[in-house]
C-alpha cells in the first residue's frame, strides 16, 4: 500500500521533515555552516525515539545482539547423486536471494560457495573483538513499507527478520573548497526528505526550484516502483498483470527506462557546482557520474534513504547473509562452503545446441541441475567457468558496452572511542579535488557502523572503515615485501587525509588496522580484478542496455551485479527476485504463457542489441 502524501509533493507522511524547524549550525570541523533541524539535532542521542525528527535513539537498544550468530556448523557437503531444480554458484546476496525465493516455492536447491561465509561482499569478519563489514555498511531496502524493501522481504520469504537501527543521515559530504564555497561544501543527506532539501537549498538558494523538481521527479519513479510486486521483467504474463494492476506506475517507469540521471539534472539545474554535487550523489554508489547512471536506479537510491529504507542490521551487515542462509536450510535447501566451482558443464542436446546441465568443483565433485545460476561476475562466469572460445554474441556485446569498475583499497580500523566522541553520522564522503573524483584514491568513503551499533566494537572502541577506489594493476608484479609496503603506504596516506578533513587525532587513536587491496577482493570474493561490478564504457541507454537473468546459454542464468539493475545489495536482491521468478516459470513451477514469452524475450533482446 502506498503511504499517504501530506501536502509536500514527493514525500511520504512518515519520513517527511518540517522545514519550519530548520536552523543553521557549524559543519564538522567548523566547515561551511550546515543546516539541521534545530533543537532536536543538538539534543543527546537518547532524547528521541527512532523515526522521530533528528537523530535516532540507538545506543541504549543497540548494546546487545538480539539474534546470536547461527551456531550450526557450516556444511561442506550435499548429495551429488540427485538432480537439483537449481544449482547456484556463489552465496553472495544475489545467490542467496534467488535461493530463498526458490526454496520457498518448494524447489530443490543447492548453493555452492567457494569461501567460508555467506553474503559475499556483504559478509562480515571478526578480529580482536571487532566485527568488520567486508563492504560498505550502508544498507538500502531494509525498511518496513512498500515493495522496494527487498532485503526485509527476502528475509521474510524464509521466515527470518533482523533488528535494525535507522541511520540518521544517509551520508555527510565533505566536498572541495571553491570560490563559491571557500571553506568547502558540506552537505548532510538527512533521513527526512524536507530537511535534506532545505540543507541543499541553503547551499544553492538560486537553484531552489530546480532542486525540488529534480528530486521530486525521483520520487515519481520511486513511488511507481514501490507499488509493484517486483519480479522478473522478462516474463510477459507477470509484466502485463502489473500493467493492468498499476498502469500509471508501469507507464511512468517505462518512460524513464532509457533515461540517465544527468539528463534530468541538467533539465532542472544550471549551477556547475550543483551539477557536480549530483555527480557525486551518483558516484558514491554507481562509481560513475550522473550521465552514466540510469535514472531509475537513482530514483531508488535518492528516495529509499528518505522513505525509511536505510537501516543498519544489529550485529553487522553479515547478519543478513547468515539469517538468509539459515532460513534457506530450514526450507530444505543446501549451502555448501569451500565449494570452488571450476566449470559450468555444457551438454549437447538432440538439436545440436548446448545446454548448461551441471557444475564441476575443483575437487572433482559434480552437481547436476535443471537450472544453473551464477552469482559470479559475467567475466568469471563466461570466461573462466565456460571458456572464452564459447563467448555468446550477447556477451561480446556486453563486453563492448560495460567494463570492470575499479576495486577498492580498504582500511578496517579499530580506534579509541574518544576520537569519535562527537561523531553522530555513520557515513561520510571526503573529496578534496573535483578533478580527482573518478580517479583511484580520489573519493574516500568512510563508515563508522559502531556509532549505530556499539556491539560491533569492544568497550571503549569504535570502528572506522575507510575505502577508496583503486585498480588491481597498482598491486601486481610486486614481491611480497613490496606489496606489503605499498598497501601500508596507501593506507597511511588515507589515514593522513582523513585526519586532516574528518577525524582529528585519528592516527594516534588507532588500535587495530587491517588493509585490503583489489588483490584481496579478488582472492576472497572471486571477482575478476576484484571489480565492484560492471560500469558502462559509454553513455548507456538508461537501464535498457543491462542484461536480465536468462542468458544465451540454455539452462544458464546470471544473478548479482552483472545482471539488471546492477550494483548494490538491494539491487542484487532484486535481481535474485527476478532470477528465481524466471527460473520457476521455466521449470513449470509458476504459471506462464510460453509462446508469448518467447516472442517477448526476442523483442527484449532486439531492444538491448540495438540500444
Ligand atoms: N552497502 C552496500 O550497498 C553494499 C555492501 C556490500 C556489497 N554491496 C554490493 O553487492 C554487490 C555484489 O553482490 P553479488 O551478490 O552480485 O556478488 P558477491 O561478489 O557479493 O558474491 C558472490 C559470491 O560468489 C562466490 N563465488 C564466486 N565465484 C565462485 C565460484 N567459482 N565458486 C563458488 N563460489 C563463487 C563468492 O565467493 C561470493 O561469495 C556489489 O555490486 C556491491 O554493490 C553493496
Ligand atoms: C518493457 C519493460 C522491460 C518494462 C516496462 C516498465 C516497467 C514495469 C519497468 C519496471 C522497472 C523496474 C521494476 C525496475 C527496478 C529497478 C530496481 C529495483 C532498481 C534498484 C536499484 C538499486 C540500486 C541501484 C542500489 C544501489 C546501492 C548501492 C550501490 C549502494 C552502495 C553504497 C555504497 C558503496 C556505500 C557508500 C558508502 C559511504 C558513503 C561511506
Amino acid at each position: 500500500m502506498q503511504l499517504q502524501r501530506s501536502g509536500v509533493a514527493g514525500t511520504t507522511a512518515r519520513e517527511r521533515g518540517s522545514s519550519s524547524r530548520v536552523a543553521l549550525r557549524c559543519g564538522v570541523n567548523g566547515n561551511a555552516p550546515r543546516v539541521v533541524v534545530s533543537a532536536a539535532h543538538a539534543a543527546p542521542d537518547n532524547a528521541r525515539a527512532p523515526g522521530q525528527p533528528g537523530r535516532p535513539c540507538v545506543r541504549a537498544s543497540a548494546t546487545k545482539t538480539p539474534y546470536p550468530p547461527p551456531t550450526r556448523p557450516l556444511k561442506t557437503d550435499a548429495p551429488t547423486d540427485v538432480e537439483y531444480d537449481a544449482v547456484i554458484v556463489g552465496a553472495g546476496m544475489g545467490g542467496l536471494a534467488t535461493a530463498a525465493r526458490l526454496v520457498a516455492k518448494g524447489a530443490k536447491v543447492v548453493v555452492l560457495e567457494k569461501y567460508l561465509i555467506p553474503g559475499g561482499s556483504a559478509g562480515h569478519f571478526k578480529r580482536e573483538g571487532y566485527t568488520f563489514d567486508v563492504g560498505s555498511s550502508m544498507m538500502f531496502g531494509m525498511g518496513h513499507d512498500g515493495t522496494t524493501n527487498l532485503i526485509t522481504r527476502c528475509l521474510q520469504t524464509v521466515n527470518r527478520k533482523l533488528e535494525t537501527v535507522p541511520d540518521p543521515t544517509q551520508v555527510v559530504y565533505h566536498l572541495p573548497k571553491s570560490k563559491q564555497f571557500p571553506d568547502g561544501l558540506t552537505v548532510a543527506v538527512w533521513r527526512k526528505y524536507e530537511e535534506f532539501i532545505a540543507e541543499l537549498t541553503a547551499r544553492f538558494p538560486h537553484e531552489k526550484e530546480g532542486i525540488r523538481q529534480f528530486y521530486d521527479t525521483c520520487w515519481r519513479i520511486f513511488d511507481s516502483l514501490n507499488v509493484l510486486d517486483l519480479k522478473s521483467l522478462e516474463e510477459i504474463r507477470y509484466l502485463l498483470g502489473e500493467f493492468v494492476k498499476h498502469p500509471g506506475a508501469c507507464l511512468t517507469l517505462a518512460s524513464f527506462l532509457p533515461v540517465n540521471t544527468g539528463d534530468l539534472a541538467r533539465k532542472y539545474m544550471k549551477d556547475p557546482e550543483l551539477l557536480k554535487f549530483i555527480d557525486i550523489e551518483c558516484f558514491i554508489w554507481s562509481t560513475v557520474v550522473s550521465d552514466m547512471t540510469p535514472l531509475i536506479n537513482a530514483g531508488m537510491v535518492f528516495c529509499d534513504r528518505h522513505f525509511g529504507g536505510i537501516n543498519y542490521p544489529i550485529g553487522g551487515v553479515g547478519r543478513i547473509g547468515e539469517e538468509l542462509a539459515a532460513g534457506i536450510e530450514d526450507f530444505g535447501g543446501h549451502i555448501v562452503y569451500k565449494a570452488n566451482v571450476k566449470e559450468i558443464v555444457l551438454e549437447q542436446q538432440a538439436d545440436g545446441s548446448e545446454k548448461a546441465t551441471a557444475v564441476k568443483l575443483a575437487d572433482g565433485r559434480v552437481y547436476r541441475g535443471k537450472a544453473i545460476i551464477s552469482n559470479a561476475t559475467r567475466w568469471d562466469t563466461f570466461e573462466t567457468m565456460i571458456g572464452k572460445e564459447k563467448l555468446p554474441k550477447g556477451e561480446q556485446l556486453f563486453r563492448k558496452r560495460y567494463k570492470k569498475s575499479p576495486s577498492f583499497l580498504s582500511c578496517h580500523i579499530g580506534v579509541k572511542a574518544e576520537v569519535l566522541a562527537h561523531e553522530k553520522d555513520c557515513h561520510h564522503i571526503v573529496l578534496e579535488d573535483w578533478d580527482k573524483m573518478d580517479q583511484a584514491g580520489g573519493v574516500i568513503f568512510v563508515s563508522m557502523p559502531s556509532i549505530l551499533d556499539p556491539s560491533l566494537a569492544p568497550e571503549g572502541r569504535h570502528i572506522v572503515h575507510a575505502f577508496t577506489p583503486d585498480w588491481i594493476e597498482n598491486y601486481q608484479g610486486l614481491s611480497t615485501e613490496e606489496y606489503e609496503a605499498k598497501k601500508q603506504a596507501a593506507a597511511d596516506d588515507l589515514c593522513r587525509r582523513l585526519e586532516e578533513v574528518l577525524i582529528p587525532g585519528l592516527r594516534e587513536a588507532i588500535t587495530y588496522r587491517e588493509v585490503g587491496t583489489p588483490r584481496t577482493h579478488r582472492r576472497y570474493l572471486n571477482r575478476e580484478d576484484g571489480t565492484y561490478g560492471p560500469i558502462p564504457s559509454r553513455r548507456p541507454f538508461g537501464m535498457l542496455s543491462m542484461p536480465f537473468n536468462s542468458t544465451e546459454v540454455p539452462g544458464l542464468y546470471c544473478v548479482g551485479d552483472s545482471a539488471f539493475p546492477g550494483q548494490g545489495v538491494n539491487a542484487v536482491v532484486f535481481s535474485g527476485f527476478g532470477c528465481a521468478h524466471r527460473v520457476l516459470v521455466d521449470l513449470g513451477m509458476e504459471p506462464a504463457w510460453p509462446a508469448a514469452d518467447k516472442l517477448y524475450g526476442k523483442a527484449l533482446a532486439a531492444i538491448r542489441d540495438s540500444s
